[in-house]
């Protein structure tokens, strides 16, 4: 099924349905980034001496991979948000008329700076083994792909948002007037959906994950990306960092 392309017929529903695809994206992307070992010099300044450039590996090929497809119109879809937003190119290709659903204040919204933190000194620890096997071009491109799902994922927040605020504005205004984060926070959250979410990650790791064979012989609980650390992935950090981008968004929803 596609991502569901947020329309003006935004619901709850088609919000989470489109969550839950996305989840199926994270999760192969961490089991192809799990193919490579923690490949350090990638992440290290020390290591890649490109002339006119400073920064390491990953962050030569995230500005670089971020300029082409910023040329090829991705940043002009809403649902998108650069990691090196600053003096990106401009989209050389004709414009799609995206649906203009969100408040034009979600545009000042990106948090991928706390993203990439998470990713790069929380998460990836978790779930790569030690070791270097000279892949680094190849380690930094699957983090990329890491990184770019997970930020869909969680400015997704800024949809839910929209869609939570159209559902009960009655309920939302006077806490976004008070600008009172702790009742936001409280009106979006729904503790049953997260639990059933974590659940729903962990099985899809085991599924995804596991080594197929074709005899009979069961090769035992083998996961490419352990399924518990998905969980935790989601628990700790996916969805309290879609949780702040409601809040932001919803801050600004009134302006
Ligand atoms: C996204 C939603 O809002 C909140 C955040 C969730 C998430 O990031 O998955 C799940 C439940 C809610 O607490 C939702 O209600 O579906």
């Amino acid at each position: 099924m596609a991502c569901a392309e947020p329309n003006s017929e935004l619901t709850l529903h088609s919000v989470r349905e489109s969550l839950i695809r996305q989840e199926d994206t994270i999760i192969f992307s961490l089991i192809e980034r799990a193919k490579y070992p923690r490949n350090s010099p990638a992440y290290e300044q020390s290591y890649a001496s490109i002339p006119g450039f400073s920064g390491s590996l990953l962050q030569y090929i995230v500005k670089q991979s971020e300029a082409l497809q910023a040329t090829a119109g991705r940043y002009e879809n809403p649902e998108e948000h650069p990691f090196f937003p600053d003096n990106l190119p401009r989209s050389l290709v004709p414009p799609y008329n995206y649906p203009p659903v969100l408040h034009h204040a979600a545009t000042s919204i990106n948090i991928n700076k706390i993203i990439w933190d998470m990713y790069l000194n929380q998460l990836l620890p978790l779930f790569v083994a030690d070791g270097d096997d000279g892949n680094y071009a190849s380690t930094a491109a699957s983090d990329l792909e890491c990184l770019q799902a997970l930020s869909r994922r969680i400015h997704y927040g800024k949809y839910v948002a929209e869609v939570k605020f159209r559902d009960a504005p009655q309920d939302y205004e006077p806490a976004i007037r008070a600008k009172d984060r702790d009742a936001l926070m409280k009106l979006l959250t729904f503790e049953n959906v997260e639990e059933l979410v974590k659940k729903r990650v962990e099985k899809k790791a085991m599924i995804f994950g596991q080594e197929v064979s074709l005899g009979n012989g069961h090769k035992g609980a083998n996961y490419k990306v352990d399924p518990s650390v998905v969980s935790k992935l989601y628990g700790d950090w996916i969805m309290p960092f879609t949780k702040l981008v409601q809040v932001e968004y919803l801050l600004r929803r009134l302006d």
